[in-house]
């Protein structure tokens, strides 16, 4: 076997591909972690009813090869050793012959994913909740109807004849993505243990799926569910056939690593690097005093821990799901990117700042913090929120509080609806996304976490706005890795992992994830932010109250 790091390793590549919320992205990456290609597709979702998402497994498999083909064009296909997937916790199913089956009242089998951010199954989750059954113990104490559990529940109970009794397949899209590539249908750990109750000590419980109604899974042994579950990294049965060689323009045979979850995947890529030099308190501390925050369409807090560690209302712990032999916490917030975009997306002047930032060539975000500065006067701009407050659960809240009744709330409202006022909502939602950041971070503290530095990517990484608010607002600094695209680094990572060129997922982590730039806290900010906190927390006891109100006679 080949040393990693020795000159003649320069030339071992490892393909990563994320399947995100909105899009398909891959890259090319070497033993050191650096992006040497990049490719993106977007892919399609359909909301045919309110909370009710959906997508195709055969347009994100198209998209797959897509963005695969284009990131090894030019390149010896020789020097590819591994490939990793990683994606979103989506439910895939499929019938007893892998063909899509639909998900939906339409009948459309195209649409075989019900999302994760679906929301349909929010009558089962109760019910599941209400059994206060001891799997529960391992999601926060309440499961969330993002989760698999419910789905198949909703599955069951609406889509009994057209899709439950004929599947032959339930897949998280991870998972379903690793058995296209290599026709092995093991589960990753990672799927099976954050979103399907799974015990990595245990295994499955039965007593639980009894309680909860779907039975019918545990009296054929799990195999619809997954009976063979691997830990992420884990080279699957002889790599890529040639039928998914061919699609994805790569060679057959080459290793192919059980998957992640997207959030895990970037957890992988960014939380292992080394920090010397920097200044940061995490130096010389156990990785167990790093939060990763993987910020795309929704933001998800991965917090380790050597022991277990209960936080209500933050998912977990689990173990092993992401770092090999560590307990992992994950804390979440549903929308964020969907937050900032349907903020700013839905404003009477966004016409007008789609045109001015297109006649700047720049994206809105670059243009909305470009405005902020020039606004601001001779303050920083996050004052320019005294009067406005956000409360961001516009779908639901995710942790710590983990209720999906919650809405969203803006305070401060006035008859403008000029690009200053945009600008300035736009703000308070970045801010607002920050506070709730603060206060998963709390909930996980007083459980027993000891967390100095945040470690963030995603696609709101991109944005120096959301970044600064995050270091000012939680009092920590933010490292952002030298690749933007870090969750990329992460399912490289697997790949590598599977190719055996790494003895182990912490050896890999550590070679190839790296810092870039570190965001230090506003210090002399603080007093302005506790108090905008203050006002945060009151908004929900504010917007309880008023539900209670609503209830009463
Ligand atoms: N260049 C950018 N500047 C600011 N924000 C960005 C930029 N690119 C993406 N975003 C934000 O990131 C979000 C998408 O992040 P991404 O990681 O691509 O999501 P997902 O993995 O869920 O598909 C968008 O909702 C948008 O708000
Ligand atoms: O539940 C999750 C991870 O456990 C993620 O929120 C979900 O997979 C969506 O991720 P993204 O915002 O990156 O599209």
């Amino acid at each position: 076997m080949a040393m990693p790091g020795g000159d003649q390793e320069l030339g071992s590549y490892y393909v990563g591909v994320d399947v995100g919320t909105g899009s398909v992205r891959a890259a090319l990456v070497d033993q050191r972690g650096i992006l040497l290609a990049f490719a993106d597709q977007p892919i399609n979702q359909w909301e045919p009813q309110f909370n009710h998402h959906e997508q195709s497994s055969e347009d994100i498999w198209v998209a797959c090869c897509i963005v695969t083909n284009k990131v090894v064009q030019g390149i010896d296909l020789n020097q590819i050793r591994g490939l990793g997937f990683d994606a979103t916790c989506s439910l895939v199913v499929l019938d007893k012959q892998f063909h899509p089956l639909p998900v939906n009242h339409e009948g459309d089998s195209h649409r075989n994913i019900i999302m994760w951010l679906d929301h349909r199954a929010v009558n089962q989750v109760h019910r599941i909740n209400e059994t206060k059954h001891s799997v529960l113990q391992y999601v926060g104490g309440v499961m969330s109807v993002e989760m698999q559990a419910p789905k198949l529940l909703w599955l069951k109970e609406n889509l009994r004849e057209t899709c439950w009794d004929k599947a032959g397949h339930f897949f998280d899209l991870p998972d379903f993505l690793s058995w296209k590539a290599t026709g092995v249908t093991a589960r990753s750990l990672c799927s099976l243990v954050c979103k399907w109750t799974y015990s990595a000590e245990k295994g499955w419980d039965d007593s639980f799926w009894k309680m909860v109604g779907l039975e019918d899974l545990v009296a054929d042994n799990y195999s619809k569910i997954g009976n063979q579950v691997l830990p992420p990294g884990t080279c699957l049965g002889n790599g890529l056939t040639p039928e998914a060689a061919k699609d994805l323009g790569l060679p057959a045979g080459i290793a192919v690593a059980a998957s992640l979850i997207d959030a895990h995947a970037g957890g992988l890529g960014v939380i292992g690097a080394d920090v010397r030099g920097h200044g940061l308190a995490c130096e010389g501390q156990p990785v167990t005093s790093r939060l990763a925050i993987i910020c795309g369409t929704s933001s998800c807090h991965m917090g380790i821990s050597k022991n277990p560690i209960f936080v209500p209302g933050v998912w977990g712990p689990y173990f092993s799901a992401m770092v090999p032999g560590f307990w992992l916490n994950e804390g979440g917030q549903s929308v964020t990117g969907k937050l900032i975009d349907h903020m700013v997306q839905g404003h009477a002047a966004f016409p007008e700042l789609q045109a001015k930032a297109t006649a700047r060539c720049q994206s809105i975000y670059a243009y909305l913090n470009s405005h902020l500065d020039l606004i601001k006067k001779t303050q920083p701009v996050g004052f320019l929120t005294v009067d406005l407050h956000v409360w961001p659960d516009f779908h639901g809240n995710r942790s710590p509080l983990a209720d999906l009744t919650l809405k969203g709330m803006v305070i401060g409202l006035k008859l403008s609806q000029d690009l200053d006022d945009l600008a300035i909502l736009y703000l308070a939602t970045v801010q607002a996304i920050a506070f709730g950041t603060r206060l998963i971070i709390e909930a996980m503290e007083s459980a027993g976490h000891s967390i100095s530095t945040l470690f963030l990517c995603g696609g709101l990484g991109k944005n120096p706005l959301f970044v600064q608010m995050h270091s000012d607002i939680t009092g920590m600094p933010v490292v952002l890795s030298q690749e933007v695209e870090s969750v990329l680094v992460g399912a490289a990572i697997l790949g590598a992992c599977a190719s055996g060129d790494f003895a182990s997922v912490q050896e890999a982590m550590a070679r190839m994830s790296k810092v870039g730039k570190v965001v230090f806290p506003r210090r002399e900010d603080k007093r302005y932010y506790d108090k905008k906190y203050q006002v945060f927390l009151k908004l929900v006891e504010h917007q309880k109250e008023y539900a209670s109100i609503m209830k009463g006679d």
